[in-house]
């Protein structure tokens, strides 16, 4: 009996997350397309980001964030930067989540029916540095656990990422070379935590190691 219950519940809780991913993954496409007006490359490149999501591998974190005993003396999820392009983030009432802005430490009040959103590291790059991807932390309390869940807009891991041409050119200069996201993943996997010097960082890093490719693959570095 116990078995039945857990098989049908499983098969609901599938059909749940599957129809949660499906409605995250288009309102992250939707906010693509806004964020593409919004720089004024919705011309040309018409629909330039949202192609590149097309076959997009995102995540979905569940965080959980027990009571804490000495809150002073620690953090749920320390200050970071979201490596990935957008994060569709729902949280419970009771409260932790902070950004980091003008030099202060500042909450994000939970309601009922919100989504925070936040832009990750990715799409710092794909906006030619427009948009700045987001410093953030989560404080825990004493008085009550935490719920947390948060949908990562990824693109397929070899994915070649770029800024629109007609940003760059309207710009005057391309802000961070060709990437893909399995190499910045990794390189987030690898190294420190996901900061705001991550990207810059890992760009140093891509620019190196593709050089070093480069007079390898000509016959040494000499
Ligand atoms: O739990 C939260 O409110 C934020 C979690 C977070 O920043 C993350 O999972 O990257
Ligand atoms: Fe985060």
């Amino acid at each position: 009996m116990r078995f039945v219950y857990i098989f049908k519940f499983t098969n609901l809780s599938n059909l749940i997350f599957q129809k949660f991913c499906r409605t995250m993954n288009k309102l992250a496409l939707d906010l693509l397309d806004l964020l593409e007006i919004s720089l004024g490359v919705d011309g040309h490149n018409h629909n330039y980001y949202r192609k590149l999501y097309d076959d997009a591998v995102s995540i979905v974190r569940c965080n959980h964030y027990p009571q804490c005993n000495k809150p002073d003396l620690t953090f749920g999820v320390g200050p970071h930067c979201d490596p990935t392009t957008l994060t569709i983030l729902y949280q419970d009432l009771v409260g932790g989540l902070e950004v980091f802005m003008d030099n202060k430490w500042k909450s994000v009040q939970p309601y009922r029916e919100a989504l925070v959103i936040n832009i990750g590291d990715t799409f710092t790059a794909l906006s030619n540095g427009k948009y700045k991807s987001c410093l953030h932390r989560v404080s825990v309390n004493s008085l009550s656990p935490r719920l947390s869940l948060v949908f990562f807009l990824c693109p397929k891991g070899d994915r070649e990422l770029k800024a629109p041409q007609e940003l760059v050119e309207k710009d005057g200069k391309k802000e961070y070379p060709d990437f893909t996201w399995g190499e910045f993943l990794q390189f987030t996997q690898k190294n420190h935590r996901a900061d705001e010097n991550t990207l810059h960082l890992f760009t140093k890093w891509l620019l190196t190691s593709k050089n070093c490719n480069a007079k390898t693959a000509r016959g040494g570095n000499k």
